[in-house]
């Protein structure tokens, strides 16, 4: 069975132009003009692109004593609906857990997926099992190992922690990831407004100042570059971390930056709303900052030194928000936006001018494919690549509801805003997954994505280290 996407335009990082594209099964067989095939998807006045890709949820996790409400199926169907055809979620062990058990468990809920998937793995504590099983960890496929800097006497690991695990991903070829904030200065000033009674979700904001991402992005970085590994720094949401990752670009370090679409488009004054449901269902960390940071993490994809844009979805209900009604650090951190990723940075970013069409396939795509290794299986309109696609209405439009949208949350953080530029189809390898409203993607269709490590850039960065080594002067 073949299907032909007819009269589009191809839009691809760094190309538009008029063609159809030719499916013959999963992937793409054909780029051309007058192509045709057994099903006909009519494009005519879309875009036709590369399915966006989420490197970062957190689909049916358990954290901060409850679990998130979006799971594989509806997470992924809310992802295709919107546009984007492949998430990459986080892995994450309990205290003491091996690595193994714990993908074992996140295999069982990427059961429940709609469409593709892949994983990163926590490291939360550092021991020969787990140095051993990091090994393990990357045999299946998962390069990419997390390191949360944050939530003290939880997740958060020290530097010597992630130095040690660092120095085993450049002998794999793994990368790290970091959720960069200081978490001993987060748990103090927590404490701190508490003890001055200023307990509401503002108090969130207070807490998790800029400056103290911006510290942590620059150890995160200066432990990568000692260890001699690329970092990519999560949830990038503001001037100092955005400074640091810039910086080290320029000195030619290979780190990358990845902004959230609720960080380029919400600010702080969410938190300061007189409804305290309002305030709390947008508790997330880093929490959302002031206005002019949003137009330097704009300007950041725009000359290149940010290159993704995520959402960290992670939905908590009202009532699991709740729990932190009298004191702000027990309100679960996470929001959605997996299904509005899209639609969003195409109004805020195209229909802008901030972001021309390749611009916004390269952040919302290609890019994190080339990151991760997934490209050009992934991220491409190319023949071969899966036919991951989404054939994009420009003039489509519809104003953001928690009512309509297929997420499991009862809010959105984006209620309101209105996109022009939704998807009319959405393609996961090559069959109809979306369409017009309708969700097509059956429960348990999504593959788990294994990928290669990326050896070339470890042994890169080692052989550079010894051309650059301080050495013994011979006298
Ligand atoms: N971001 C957030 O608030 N929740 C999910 C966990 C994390 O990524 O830090
Ligand atoms: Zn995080
Ligand atoms: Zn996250």
């Amino acid at each position: 069975m073949s299907l032909v996407i007819k009269g589009g335009t191809v839009v691809t990082a760094d190309r538009t132009f008029a063609a159809d594209v030719l499916i013959e099964g999963e992937t793409i067989a054909a780029v051309g003009s007058g192509l045709s095939g057994d099903t006909v998807v009519d494009a005519a006045g879309c875009f036709v692109m590369p399915g966006g890709i989420d490197p970062h949820t957190h689909l049916e996790m358990p954290f901060m004593g409850t679990t998130t409400v979006d799971d594989y199926e509806t997470g992924t169907k809310a992802a295709l609906s919107g546009g984007t055809t492949m998430v990459v979620d986080f892995c994450i062990p309990n205290h003491g857990q091996s690595l193994m058990d714990a993908m074992a468990d996140w295999d069982r809920r990427g059961e429940g997926a709609a469409a593709d998937y892949s994983f990163h793995m926590a490291i939360s504590e550092w021991n020969e099992r787990v140095n051993e099983e990091m090994t393990k960890v990357v045999a299946r496929g998962v390069t990419t190992f997390k390191y949360f800097m944050a939530y003290k006497g939880a997740l958060m690991v020290d530097d010597a922690q992630m130095f040690a695990s660092f120095q085993r991903c450049a002998e794999l070829g793994a990368m790290p990831l970091v959720h960069a904030e200081n978490g001993d200065v987060v748990a103090a000033l927590q404490q701190h407004y508490m003890a001055i009674g200023i307990t509401g979700p503002e108090a969130h904001a207070y807490s998790r100042p800029p400056d103290v991402e911006g510290e942590a992005a620059n150890r995160a970085i200066m432990l990568a570059d000692q260890a001699g590994v690329p970092l990519y720094i999560v949830h990038t949401s503001c001037i100092p971390a955005h400074e640091a990752i810039k910086r080290a670009r320029a000195l030619g370090k290979r780190v990358y930056g990845e902004p959230l679409i609720q960080h380029l488009t919400l600010d702080e004054s969410e938190y300061f709303h007189p409804d305290w449901d309002h305030a709390a269902r947008r508790v997330m960390s880093p929490p959302f900052r002031a206005k002019h940071h949003q137009d330097d993490l704009w300007a950041g994809l725009q000359s290149g030194s940010l290159q993704v844009v995520a959402t960290d979805h992670c939905a908590f209900m009202t009532d699991q928000k709740r729990f932190g009604r009298e004191d702000f650090t027990k309100i679960p951190n996470g929001t959605g936006g997996l299904e509005d990723r899209m639609p969003v940075l195409w109004t805020k970013g195209v229909n802008t001018g901030r972001l021309t069409m390749q611009e916004f396939v390269a952040v919302s795509s290609t890019n994190i494919a080339k990151i991760l290794n997934l490209y050009p299986r992934k991220g491409a309109i190319a023949v071969g690549a899966d036919a991951d696609i989404v054939v994009w209405d420009p003039k489509a439009t519809k104003t953001i509801s928690a009512k309509t949208q297929k997420s499991a949350i009862d809010y959105n953080v984006f209620e309101g805003i209105s996109c022009e530029g939704l998807p009319r189809v959405t393609l996961s390898r090559g069959e109809i997954a979306y369409k017009e409203g309708e969700v097509l993607a059956k429960r348990g269709r999504g593959k788990f994505i294994a990928r290669e490590p990326f050896p070339a850039v470890a042994k890169a960065i080692k052989r550079w280290k010894q051309e650059t080594a301080p050495k013994k002067i011979a006298r």
